[in-house]
């Protein structure tokens, strides 16, 4: 992927409510700015550098020192850009603007960007195929041909090579491979082999013979269809899912006709356990823990310990696999509970050392084994990249990124990741105004050369299960197109032909960052990520470093620049000119151009002003809950939020934002940490009865 090259990414569309956008004349300037200033200072945690305190500047304290002179491209001093002289292509050209109206100066007082002195580290790399075929396994012959005909494959990955025919023997088992690598087949097959195979044949009535749990209401309904699948030529196997966002009372129903391999998220399997008479677990033989770090995460913890407690009341014999790409110190701790005598299967292991799978121990919490459990594999295919954008650039540069991919490179398909839902509705609302055209007029804040080619969609734990299911399906057949969404989309989901993962929030952990991008480059396809981060964020590019995790950097500015093969970004000056050689300067003032879009829409109605503060709100609570071994990075102290809030389109940042920043609010989002402080607590509480679990399918994705 060209990504370095000046050749970018795309566009999000939908549906939603729309603002009308007018050019209202606005208060004069200088009494404004004035105002302004006092509120940057309020809203913001810094004080204004003494020497500039009667002018706008933007600069964080820490950074601000050095330079007083904007950053320019190519180190070249340039004159601020004046936002007069472009300000009319800046509303699209068909909101002719007045002299005086304020826009953004995008490019004055920033924090200078850091050179990223990036260790390179070697990757730890798998071997994702091999070279057998599943004839080799001793499998009902029906259920190979519907291996390779309804599945369309015939040699088996690296983990099912190794998975299956431990599960097949009847054995526990931590399973580890990377992302995409075929872990779900692993569990699946032999679980059909086995169940088919039973002696006494299975009758639906008698209930769950397999539980399987995974994180997500979406990863529930894929594993669903993958098992259904399987299940073709064994018609008296009845599978089935609970998640929350579905009916209850269907659900009920279900599990009283029968059903013999059950699929459910956590929190809505403890609902059924409490409230539905006729769920038991009497003949379960397999009990299959997918994504196990992030079932263990937060509430799920709590469900889990509910499940295991019930299925251990009614059956003690049974099979248990848990499955992770990610091996953390949480998962190690579920498997010391729940696994009997397991084998440790691990990818891994054998790329590296031809050590006997089973032998292996599964690896403690301890020091030693830090390096297993800090370093992931990443897929071969996989092109990691950062780029670090100061705060009042980063909306521009992720619609740049996202133009470039769409409009200017054929059959992109991106997933962007955000930190809270009211991040993704905001950006997605927003795109979908001004980028993106409808089927006729355009929308009034939109720019003229808006494309109908962008389709963006959302997902995240606040849409209602319809919609969720439908834009999963959706962007899954989609050959292009954006999906802007929280971690709800991180786990397990296997969306084909997805080329990029933006990650416009740093995530929380390594183990969050893996699994994001391991949406992208499965299987062994092609696939690249981009992380974007602020300046004072740019550390963290060493802490993924000491997980084995290698990215090369792109410039912002090369980011920028796809905003000058696109003429709707033309600025007054150039727009009356012959072309010309397209200087850092004409980059500027594009991105300005693009800016005040942006800022234009935002400030064209009172709903959409409060929904970008609302927007900047859950930005700001959810940066606060970074884990404290991340807090030197990301401290909402080190950001400008007079900065922050441009990014979100607002021309001044909101009052008591400091006020709000410090408050340090329960965010609603679920950040995953697994601290050893707490584990000898979570022991004993899976070891009680642990019957107090009120979190029913509230827990299910709710982030
Ligand atoms: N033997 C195989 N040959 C070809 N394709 C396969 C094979 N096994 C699995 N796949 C395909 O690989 C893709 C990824 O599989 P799967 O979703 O099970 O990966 P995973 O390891 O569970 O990933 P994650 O860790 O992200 O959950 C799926 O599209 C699946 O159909």
């Amino acid at each position: 992927m060209a990504a370095a090259d000046g050749v970018l990414p795309h566009v999000p569309e939908s549906r939603a409510a729309v603002p009308t956008t007018s050019s209202r004349p606005r208060p004069a300037q200088s009494r404004r700015q004035a105002a302004a200033t006092k509120r940057k200072y309020q809203g913001s945690s810094e004080a204004p550098p003494a020497k500039r305190r009667s002018e706008t500047s933007f600069l964080p304290a820490k950074k601000t020192a050095a330079k007083e002179t904007p950053r320019t491209f190519k180190g070249k001093a340039q004159k601020t850009f004046s936002l007069k002289r472009s300000s009319a292509g800046a509303s699209g050209g068909n909101q002719e603007r007045k002299p005086g109206i304020r826009t953004s100066s995008l490019f004055k007082n920033n924090p200078e960007i850091p050179e990223l002195h990036r260790p390179v580290v070697k990757q730890v790399q798998e071997k994702v195929f091999t070279s057998d075929a599943f004839q080799a396994l001793d499998l009902h012959p029906h259920l190979i041909s519907t291996i390779n005909t309804v599945f369309k494959m015939s040699s088996m990955t690296s983990v099912q090579k190794q998975s299956i025919p431990v599960l097949l023997e009847g054995r526990d088992a931590l399973v580890r491979s990377q992302t995409g690598s075929g872990k779900t087949l692993a569990y699946c097959i032999p679980v059909v082999q086995s169940l088919q195979a039973m002696k006494s044949k299975i009758q639906r009535g008698d209930g769950p013979y397999a539980l399987i749990l995974v994180p997500t209401r979406e990863l529930a309904l894929q594993s669903f269809d993958t098992v259904q699948k399987l299940l073709k030529p064994f018609t008296w196997i009845v599978p089935g899912v609970l998640m929350g966002g579905e009916k209850r009372k269907s659900e009920k129903a279900r599990l009283r006709k029968g059903i013999n391999i059950l699929i459910a998220t956590p929190g809505r399997l403890v609902d059924h356990i409490k409230s539905t008479k006729n769920i038991h677990f009497r003949q379960i033989q397999w009990l299959i823990l997918d994504e196990a770090d992030r079932i263990l995460d937060l509430g799920f913890e709590k469900d889990i310990t509910v499940i295991l407690n019930a299925v251990n009341a009614e059956c003690q014999e049974r099979q248990n696999v848990l499955l992770s790409a990610t091996l953390t110190e949480g998962v190690t701790w579920l498997a010391d509970i729940s696994l009997h005598d397991p084998v440790s299967i691990s990818v891994l292991d054998e790329s590296h050392d031809q050590s006997n799978p089973k032998s292996k121990a599964i690896p403690e919490a301890s020091p030693q084994a830090s390096d297993e459990l800090d370093s992931f594999a990443i897929p071969a295919s996989l092109e990691q990249y950062v780029t670090v954008v100061p705060s009042k650039l980063r909306l521009v540069s992720l619609a740049g990124f996202i133009l470039q991919k769409c409009k200017f490179e054929r059959d992109q398909k991106l997933i962007i990741f955000f930190s809270s839902c009211e991040l993704v509705d905001f950006h997605y609302n927003l795109f979908l105004q001004t980028l993106l055209s409808g089927s006729g007029a355009l929308a009034p804040g939109a720019l003229p050369c808006a494309s109908t080619r962008l389709k963006f969609l959302r997902l995240h734990g606040d849409l209602e299960q319809e919609e969720r299911t439908a834009v999963f399906q959706e962007f899954s057949h989609s050959k292009t197109g954006v999906l802007l969404c929280t971690d709800v989309a991180a786990r397990g989901l296997d969306l084909p032909q997805v080329t990029w993962i933006v990650q416009y929030n740093a995530p929380s952990s390594p183990a969050e960052y893996i699994h994001r991008i391991g949406r992208t480059a499965r299987i062994g396809c092609h696939g690249s990520s981009l992380l974007i981060l602020a300046p004072s964020e740019a550390e963290y590019v060493n802490s993924l470093a000491s997980h084995k995790i290698n990215v090369s950097e792109i410039k912002m500015e090369d980011i920028l620049s796809v905003l000058t093969r696109d003429d709707c970004f033309k600025g007054r000056r150039w727009g009356s000119q012959k072309r010309r050689s397209v200087g850092p300067q004409e980059i500027r003032e594009r991105a300005t151009v693009l800016q005040t879009v942006f800022e234009d829409y935002v400030h064209s109605s009172e709903r959409t002003v409060s929904g970008a503060k609302k927007a900047l709100q859950s930005f700001i609570r959810a940066y606060a809950t970074y884990p404290r071994e991340l807090k030197h990075i990301f401290h909402i102290r080190s950001l400008h939020l007079g900065h922050v809030a441009k990014s979100f389109g607002l021309r001044d940042a909101p009052k008591n934002l400091s006020a709000l920043a410090t408050k340090k609010k329960k965010a609603n989002l679920k950040r995953a940490s697994f601290s050893s402080a707490t584990k000898g607590k979570r022991k004993s509480t899976f070891l009680a009865t642990s019957q107090e679990s009120e979190l029913g399918d509230a827990c299910d994705c709710a982030f």
